[in-house]
């Protein structure tokens, strides 16, 4: 079964003020952290990395598997699908996001693992440890049963064929969501979790790179 992985660091960096996937972490740019991981993964045989269309000839990468690089959109989702379609053949599809750096090669191989059991779709997400409100106008309406509850993360895996239908429909259907599981729940495909950690969080602010700084080791790629 042939494995492709989908590396998005095409992302603007609004809310952090800056492309957040080529700061510098103790030598390396953030995407590179993903993609050393990804490399170590043997299941995995290529990589698309979606990168902004202005810095795809500039932006230096280092890997022992095939990289193919490829523009992203103007929204996550969009960079999603056009990295979907530039896939070739494919079996099982895994997506992440280069803001999250400290995601581990087991989130990959059980996300992969899952797939391969007969589901449509794994994604990688922590059971709820803290208590979870719904507010309205400031006013706390209701307290959400924890037990059903889940943070949800990257990498996601997908059957490539089911994963490129859900996208396709979404298009057609205009429908917009912020990871790709939601899309497959919209079509009616399968999706179960693979656990994740609260080490593997999204870079998104600049506090965020605080923590960041600290977790990130000292390494040569590989
Ligand atoms: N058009 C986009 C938007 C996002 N991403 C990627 O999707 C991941 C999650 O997105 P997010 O944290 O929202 O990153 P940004 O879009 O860069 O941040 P912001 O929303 O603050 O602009 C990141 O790895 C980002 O590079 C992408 O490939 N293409
Ligand atoms: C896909 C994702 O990482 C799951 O938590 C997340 O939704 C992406 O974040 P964004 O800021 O909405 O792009």
């Amino acid at each position: 079964m042939k494995v492709t992985a989908v590396l998005l660091a095409a992302g603007k960096g609004r809310r952090m003020g800056e492309k957040k996937q080529f700061i510098k972490l103790k030598g390396e740019p953030v995407f590179q952290y993903s993609l050393n991981t990804i490399n170590k993964v043997d299941l995995i045989s290529e990589i698309v990395l979606v990168l902004p269309e202005e810095d795809i000839d500039r932006v230096k990468i280092f890997s022992f598997k095939n990289v193919i690089k490829v523009p992203g959109g103007r929204e996550r989702q969009e960079s999603v699908y056009n990295a979907l379609r530039s896939i070739e053949d494919a079996d099982i599809v895994v997506i992440h996001d280069s803001a999250r750096p400290f995601a581990t090669e087991r989130m990959f191989i059980d996300g992969i693992k899952n797939v391969k059991s007969g589901w449509d779709g794994s994604i990688t997400a922590l059971k709820a440890r803290d208590t979870v409100k719904r507010v309205r106008d400031k006013k706390v309406v209701q307290t959400l049963n924890r037990e059903e509850l889940y943070i949800v993360q990257t990498p996601q895996t997908f059957d490539y064929k089911k994963v490129l239908d859900a996208h396709e429909k979404a298009v057609r259907d205009k429908i917009f969501g912020t990871d790709d599981a939601f899309l497959m729940e919209k079509y009616g495909y399968s999706v179960t979790v693979n656990e994740g950690s609260v080490l593997n969080f999204k870079i998104t602010t600049k506090e965020d790179m605080i923590l960041a700084n600290c977790l990130a080791k000292e390494k040569t790629p590989f």
